[in-house]
């Protein structure tokens, strides 16, 4: 193949970076300073130097891990139609959905991704798409009904036209009017009825999940779903499409699967949703390529598979580059990103610079996986594997024997089955491989699929990828490849924050942490780094936490921990500050995003770490302690909504979830210090005698700015005010703490 190809397919391209180095270490280095000078003055002071000490060198070591990373920053730019021109044969890809829940998951928003994946610009007898339903939902598998009888106009549609949005969501809610006004009558005419079709398929599902018609009837093809409760209930696969002829103008494969589970039985969420989904397209279509995606991400650029192919099939990638990862974006987006989880900066910097390393790490959705590396096999032998070794390789895929052979094929590069399938034949075999028995005593899940053990099972399968020596490799095409829904309120974003420092500590904490895999295996020393900040998230709020107590605690006991204002030490961390956020703010700046979006993005930091990163800590804390176990809660998802008064979007929302006591009680604890300051309410009998600053109220003045969402709260009413519960008890908790303060101060 690689003499066919003269162009290059993919080229990765270093981003000039010497502004951005010098500003990353003149702020490490006043960090260094700022630790030092505490060093050197640690005896002369108490308890509370030694704690801003250990709580700086934290946000050094941080820094240093974020220098690190963007130190190599790279951009991969891909080239479809050099491929095009230079390989003879695309090879086949399964592509994989899942979803788990119809109420925070609409079937509606799953429809529309399977949509838009079936009507990609690829072959269509090479595509298989695999939907795997964790809520067993009647209603769901209705709607894929429906939406695969559907995609019989829909698709043809896409094609014809070269549509550019294949989510008929997005497509029909875009402008219509631009879409028609150059176009011929024949299109218009097609597009109203188009529009029409999609309608009516909305309709149906609405109506169905209204009045549970007709699926609840449970006769015919949803007898299946009779007495099924979503953790207690037989497999159900049902294939709803099947391209008989092969054509490549056909529609791809469409196949339901919901895998058993029985109370008890440890199912493992995504990881082992995903487990499930590898191993029933193993039997049916055993492509050499894996697609997988969230319910919500849509594809947004019909060439993305070619995109991705282009890492791929580059002569060199088969033995160097595991999977290729497309970033994270979201469709209807807030205006200035309040809940700061919009994640462009991130991705632009910080993802960017991992790219640079070893490679991204895989997020979890809109990632295309080699089948062979999934099933284990490494760089050293990728090229090697013969019978036999495929053989080994597969001893732990279970007794299914219609799987191993499957596996000997995929490990040995022999993938896809002949021109002729019949997908039904293989229905009674996929559903031995989908009981929640089947991997008992088997690899799966430690070194064969997508990996257990944390809630992030996303940054644990990719680790365990770059542990082997692979490399990974980001794509960026524009238009963006897959767009989601980002969390649009409060308690779904810190839920969502939660399980994810849950999760990577949840990795930290095990025997996969990288600083093992970068010793003994071949995981980058610079890429474990990467990890390291990524995984340490949630031990953030501890520090962050402290350092808010300690500002708080220093103006009620009139003690200091930053230099006083005749010090010329006052000029670190003045110094540090300014040029940090007016460094965060360019960077903010030239990604295109505004003044206020940074902002936003600030505080949001400071709130997630110090409220649902705090909580995620604790989760894991006890279960290491073994008193709980971790859950994967699902995000929900909501499709644009048009409800609600505008002055409101993007002001935060509340609920009752403990996960806002944290919050509050540091608002109210830095409102009182911040009066208590301002007054000079200081208790006399403060021990230090040399008392509190502007430093100290400073700091108290910039939490009650990043906590503002919550200080509106306070007075704020439904949903976007603190439940009163919430505030007694923080009242109680921050009356405690400055009770305890003055305690100390008196000695
Ligand atoms: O028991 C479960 C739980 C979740 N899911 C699916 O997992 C996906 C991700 O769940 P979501 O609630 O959307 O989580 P997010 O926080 O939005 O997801 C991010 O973080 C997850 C890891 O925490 C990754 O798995 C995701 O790919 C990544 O987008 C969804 O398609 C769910 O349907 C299951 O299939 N089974
Ligand atoms: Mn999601």
């Amino acid at each position: 193949m690689a003499s066919l190809i003269s162009l290059p397919l993919y080229e990765k391209t270093p981003c000039k970076s010497t502004v951005q180095r010098t500003s990353d270490f003149i702020i490490f280095f006043l960090l260094l300073s700022l630790v030092t000078y505490r060093l050197l003055h640690l005896k002369n002071h108490g308890l509370t130097w030694l704690l801003a000490f250990l709580c700086e060198s934290w946000f050094t070591f941080v820094w240093f891990l974020v220098l690190n990373i963007k130190w190599n920053r790279v951009i991969f730019k891909t080239y479809p139609d050099h491929l095009l021109q230079g390989v003879p044969e695309l090879p086949s890809v399964d592509m994989f959905v899942t979803t788990a829940d119809p109420v925070l998951e609409p079937p509606i928003i799953t429809v529309n991704t399977v949509l838009s994946l079936l009507a990609v610009d690829y072959p269509a007898q090479k595509l298989a798409c695999y939907v795997s339903d964790d809520g067993c939902s009647p209603l769901t598998y209705y709607s894929l009904v429906e939406a695969s009888k559907f995609a019989q106009l829909w698709v043809p549609f896409c094609r014809k036209y070269d549509i550019q949005v294949r989510a008929p969501f997005r497509y029909f809610s875009n402008d219509p009017i631009i879409t028609l006004s150059d176009s011929t009558k024949e299109f218009q005419h097609e597009w109203k009825r188009m529009k029409n079709e999609y309608e009516q398929l909305s309709n149906k599902i609405e109506v169905a999940i209204k009045n549970c018609v007709p699926p609840c009837d449970f006769t015919g093809d949803f007898a299946e779903f009779s007495n099924v409760e979503r953790k207690n209930h037989p497999t159900i696969i049902k294939v709803l499409w099947e391209n008989e002829e092969c054509l490549p103008d056909g529609l791809p494969h469409l196949v339901y699967i919901s895998r058993e589970k029985k109370h008890k039985h440890p199912h493992h969420y995504k990881a082992g949703a995903m487990n499930t989904l590898t191993r029933v397209s193993a039997l049916m279509t055993n492509a050499p390529y894996m697609l997988n995606v969230d319910c919500d991400m849509f594809v947004n650029n019909p060439k993305v598979v070619l995109h991705a192919m282009c890492v791929l099939l580059d002569s060199k990638s088969e033995s160097e580059i595991a999977y290729v990862q497309f970033p994270q974006r979201f469709y209807d987006g807030l205006k200035d990103d309040p809940y700061g989880n919009q994640v462009v900066v991130v991705y632009e910097y910080i993802a960017r610079g991992i790219d640079g390393i070893q490679g991204p790490v895989y997020g979890g959705t809109g990632c295309f996986h080699r089948r062979k590396i999934i099933y284990g096999s490494s760089p050293d032998n990728v090229d090697s594997i013969d019978g036999k070794l495929a053989e080994v390789l597969s001893s732990g895929f279970g007794n299914s024997n219609e799987l191993i052979k499957s596996a000997v094929d995929a490990l040995k590069g022999k993938t896809g089955h002949e021109p002729y399938i019949n997908l039904q034949s293989y229905v009674e075999a996929a559903y031995q491989i989908a009981g929640c028995g089947y991997e008992y005593g088997t690899s799966w899940g430690t070194k064969i699929g997508w990996i257990y053990g944390s809630t992030s099972e996303d940054v644990n399968t990719g680790q365990m990828i770059h542990k082997k020596g692979w490399r990974s490799a980001a794509c960026t095409p524009d238009p963006p490849a897959f767009l989601g829904c980002a969390p649009s309120g409060g308690p779904t974003t810190m839920t969502q924050q939660k399980r994810w420092a849950a999760g990577l500590l949840e990795i930290l904490f095990s025997k996969s942490c990288p600083i093992f895999g970068s010793l003994s295996v071949k995981l980058q020393w610079r890429q474990c780094l990467a990890y390291l900040w990524i995984l340490t998230w949630g031990l953030r709020s501890i520090f962050e936490l402290c350092y808010a107590a300690l500002s708080a605690y220093c103006i009620i006991a009139d003690s200091h921990f930053l230099p006083k204002v005749q010090e010329p030490a006052l000029y670190i961390p003045v110094s540090l500050f300014i040029t940090y956020n007016i460094y965060t703010l360019s960077e903010y700046l030239r990604a295109g995003q505004s003044v206020r979006a940074w902002w936003n993005n600030q505080r949001m930091a400071r709130v997630t770490t110090m409220t649902a990163w705090l909580f995620g800590f604790l989760s894991v804390l006890l279960k290491l302690l073994g008193l709980s176990e971790t859950v994967f809660e699902v995000t929900q998802k909501e499709q644009a909504s048009n409800d609600g008064d505008d002055n409101d979007v993007g002001r935060f929302t509340f609920n009752e979830s403990p996960i806002f006591v944290p919050g509050t009680t540091i608002l109210l604890v830095h409102l009182t210090t911040l009066v208590v300051s301002l007054l000079k309410l200081q208790h006399p009998l403060a021990y230090d005698g040399n008392g509190s600053g502007p430093g100290e109220a400073f700091c108290s003045l910039w939490l009650v700015l990043c906590f503002w969402p919550f200080f509106k709260g306070l007075f704020g009413k439904g949903k976007h005010g603190i439940p009163k519960a919430t505030i007694y008890k923080s009242a109680t908790l921050a009356f405690l703490f400055i009770y305890w303060c003055r305690r100390i101060a008196m000695g």
